[in-house]
């Protein structure tokens, strides 16, 4: 069974207790002639080399692992160590983890905040005494950690039930790392729905999420040119269609970031960077579309002005109020306008409702600031 949400779940009732002194990751020798679970790619990562990233971004001081050869220099390769035989593990709480588990850090933390043991629901995690531990870990195995108390997963945590079941894995996984709290509507419907299948292909594959940011920019740009330059009534259908692509295919570079774990800094700078310029390009376009007379000019300056502020607002205040125009709405109209050819109208809406919308936000951040003491 797999749960999952971008948001804590029912989960255990947070109660302090002791933090766990160690995760311990069981995993188990490989099938005859097959690769042991913990060593699978799921989305990029190895299932071992996620439950190592998510343990550590959990705060699980140390993280030991049992199993063989070459999941023991998996192991050693991404930072744990090997446990070592014939314990016994000093006093503490322990977080046993299946080799064939996945989760996120909010189930981990859920288990670890619950007093007493715990096992999870949804995936072999649970939390038990040094003496539960050290048998399970001289084992190997799960078999022998008592059956409860149950508690479900507070976040996301599924078990790789074999390669039969990477499909299913990868579509749990981009349920819980694809789709971002903050996605406005039209990203939510509409964007988020296009990209998945996208996505869940190119998990399968090893490009990174910078050449997508890469290639999401240079198809709304195509869009752009292709309406800007165009001048007939299917390349502005086309341009449209190309600008929307754009739209959608922006949140590829995020979900196999975050699916992969691959999530950085440098990644959130190119992406919003090369938004920006997408977005100029875009409105470029639509005043070249419209005839490229001074009035075109005029509203395409007026609606850059808005997509800049808009953005910047985000830059600057994220926990703003909610902002109407964000980048899927301004790109869905602009693809709109030029599928419809009217580029103008395209132009003089993100312009007209871009700026109020900015003044709006900006009016309600302002009041609510701290004035001079
Ligand atoms: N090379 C990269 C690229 C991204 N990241 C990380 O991902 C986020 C960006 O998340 P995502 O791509 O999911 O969404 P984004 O903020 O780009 O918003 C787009 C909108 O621009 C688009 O209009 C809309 O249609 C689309 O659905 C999305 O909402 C980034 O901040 C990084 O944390 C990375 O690490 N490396
Ligand atoms: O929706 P919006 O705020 O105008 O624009 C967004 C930026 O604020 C954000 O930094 C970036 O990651 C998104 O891809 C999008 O470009």
């Amino acid at each position: 069974m797999t749960r999952g949400s971008a948001e804590p779940g029912p989960g255990v009732a947070q109660r302090h207790a002791d933090p766990v002194a160690a995760a311990i990751v069981l995993a188990a020798d490989p099938p005859p002639g097959g690769r042991p679970g913990a060593l699978v790619r799921v989305g990029g990562p190895t299932v071992l080399a996620r439950a190592i990233s998510v343990l550590g971004s959990a705060g699980v001081p140390r993280v030991l692992v049992t199993g063989g050869p070459a999941v023991l220099d998996a192991a050693r390769r991404l930072g744990a160590s090997a446990y070592v035989p014939g314990g016994p593990l000093p006093a503490g709480r322990y977080l046993l983890v299946a080799g064939d588990a996945l989760f996120d850090a909010e189930t981990v933390r859920s288990l670890a905040d619950h007093g007493g043991d715990v096992r999870c629901t949804d995936a072999a995690l649970a939390v038990v005494d040094a003496a539960t531990a050290t048998a399970a870990a001289d084992a190997g195995s799960f078999a022998g950690v008592p059956e409860g108390p149950l508690a479900p997963a507070a976040g996301f945590a599924t078990t790789l039930a074999g390669p039969g079941d990477l499909r299913r894995v990868r579509r749990a996984l981009w349920q819980r790392y694809g789709p971002k709290p903050t996605d406005g509507l039209v990203c939510r419907y509409l964007n988020r729905p296009l990209s998945r299948p996208v996505t869940l292909l190119l998990t399968r594959m090893r490009i990174g999420p910078d050449a997508l940011t890469l290639a999401s920019f240079l198809v709304a740009v195509a869009g752009a040119a292709v309406v800007g330059f165009g001048g007939r009534w299917w390349t502005m259908l086309l341009g449209g269609v190309l600008i929307q692509a754009g739209n959608a295919l922006d949140g590829v570079d995020g979900e196999v970031a975050r699916i992969g774990l691959r999530s950085s800094r440098r990644g959130a700078l190119l992406d919003t960077t090369l938004d920006r310029y997408a977005d100029l390009a875009v409105l470029a376009g639509l005043a070249l579309a419209a005839g490229g007379r001074p009035a075109d000019w005029i509203w395409a300056f007026a609606a850059a002005a808005a997509s800049l502020l808009i953005s910047y607002i985000n830059a600057v205040a994220p926990r703003a109020p909610q902002r109407l125009l964000r980048r899927d709405v301004r790109l869905l109209v602009c693809a709109l306008a030029a599928a419809l050819s009217l580029p103008l109208w395209g132009l003089v809406v993100v312009a007209v409702l871009g700026n109020l919308d900015a003044l709006r936000v900006f009016g309600q951040v302002i009041r609510r600031a701290p004035g001079p003491r």
